[in-house]
């Protein structure tokens, strides 16, 4: 399988531990986030060789960092460290609104400093070429005016085999007092192109297929994100130019935390498009990825064995609509008897949500 390439930044998450709002938190504790990263540890799970590529600062949260990509299996050996700006770093807010629930301490971080020079790097350009998927996200546009001109010179490049994935993750926070319209441009230059319709709605103004495919005619394949309903590939022959549709309907999952699982689907879906699997697998890999990553307290839930995932990708659609996915277990008529989800148990106190 060729190997895939992931770029963006990817701070220290510090939780209110318990989780209570910030201004009553006294302790906190530790992870690590980022899209284009929770996307590379998701794709080395599917079996991926895989590389991440950014920037971190010279300090114990870069090395932390550093440490968990390593241990999934994510080859970090391109990573640059700066210096001179420090990783970034966010914090969870339990106790406020949803769109404000995460605070982001990144503004000058050392990823925010990636720049198009990047690219003359011969380590990082042989990178470039033997990989077979780049993945970017509308985050790292976002974080600077010399990350946005990366982004803009790897969506440039000729393609010569390889594709270029782009998740919108539409962050209005990051966005504020810059020319969002640009991100419409960028999305619209990749190849494969994956976005919520609650978030392109928000960022375009329309979640229908129909006008999102008029607005963003680039991408030989859109993928469309319908949250807990499903999700659609419109997929254009580049023989042909003739467009197919397929749409898959989500997985019944009882929920207990929803971030990651947009980076967890992301990851599902493109790790068939490097296996070479049609959209239905492509799109059922990606709803069983994210549901995964539902059902535990972090950005990414362990995947199950090998065998439940081929019953489950080769299940009939019957069967596939009556699996359900609840913390720590599959059950579903295509397999013999319920999975069990390897991973962390559920921390004493969470409620799980349905
Ligand atoms: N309530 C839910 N039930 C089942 N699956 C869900 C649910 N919410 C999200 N998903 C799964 O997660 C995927 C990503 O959802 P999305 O809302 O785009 O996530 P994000 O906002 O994290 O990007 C969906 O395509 C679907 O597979
Ligand atoms: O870099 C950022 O700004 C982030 O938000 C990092 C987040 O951990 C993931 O991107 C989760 O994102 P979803 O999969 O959409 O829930």
């Amino acid at each position: 399988m060729r190997s895939a390439l992931c770029l963006g930044e990817t701070m220290a998450v510090l939780s209110p531990d318990p989780p209570v709002g910030l201004a009553a938190a006294d302790r906190f504790s530790c992870g690590i986030g980022g899209a284009e990263s929770n996307v590379a540890m998701g794709l080395a799970a599917f079996g991926v060789p895989v590389s991440w590529i950014s920037r971190l600062g010279e300090d114990g949260f870069g090395r932390k960092i550093l440490a968990a990509l390593a241990q999934h299996g994510v080859d970090v050996a391109q990573v640059q460290i700066d210096r001179e700006r420090p990783t970034g770093l966010y914090f969870k807010d339990p106790a406020a609104e949803p769109e404000h629930s995460v605070r982001y301490y990144r503004q000058g971080s050392a990823a925010a400093a990636m720049a198009p020079d990047l690219l003359a790097d011969p380590a990082v350009a042989a990178l470039l070429a033997g990989a077979g998927l780049v993945h970017l996200s509308g985050i790292t546009p976002a974080l600077s005016p010399s990350c946005r001109a990366l982004c803009e010179q790897l969506l440039r490049l000729p393609r010569d085999g390889r594709v270029f994935s782009f998740d919108l993750n539409w962050r209005p926070g990051l966005w504020h007092g810059q020319d969002a319209s640009l991100l419409r441009g960028l999305a619209d230059s990749a190849d494969v192109l994956l976005l919520g319709a609650d978030e392109a709605e928000q960022a375009f103004g329309t979640g229908s297929e129909a006008e999102l495919r008029t607005l963003l005619p680039g991408p030989e394949t859109l993928v469309l994100k319908k949250a807990a309903d499903s999700a659609v590939s419109l997929h254009r022959d580049p023989a042909t130019g003739r467009e197919s549709r397929t749409e898959v309907p989500a997985l019944s999952v009882a929920l207990l935390e929803p971030v990651g699982a947009g980076d967890s689907f992301a990851a599902g879906y493109l790790s068939g498009l490097l296996a070479g699997l049609d959209e239905t697998s492509r799109l059922r890999r990606g709803h069983l990825a994210a549901a995964c990553t539902l059902t535990v307290a972090g950005d990414r839930g362990a995947l199950p064995e090998e065998a439940v995932i081929e019953a489950l990708l080769g299940s009939s659609e019957a069967q596939w609509r009556a699996t359900s996915v609840a913390p720590g277990r599959i059950e579903s008529p295509a397999l013999p008897a319920p999975a069990v989800l390897p991973g962390r148990p559920i921390p004493a106190g969470s409620s799980v949500l349905r």
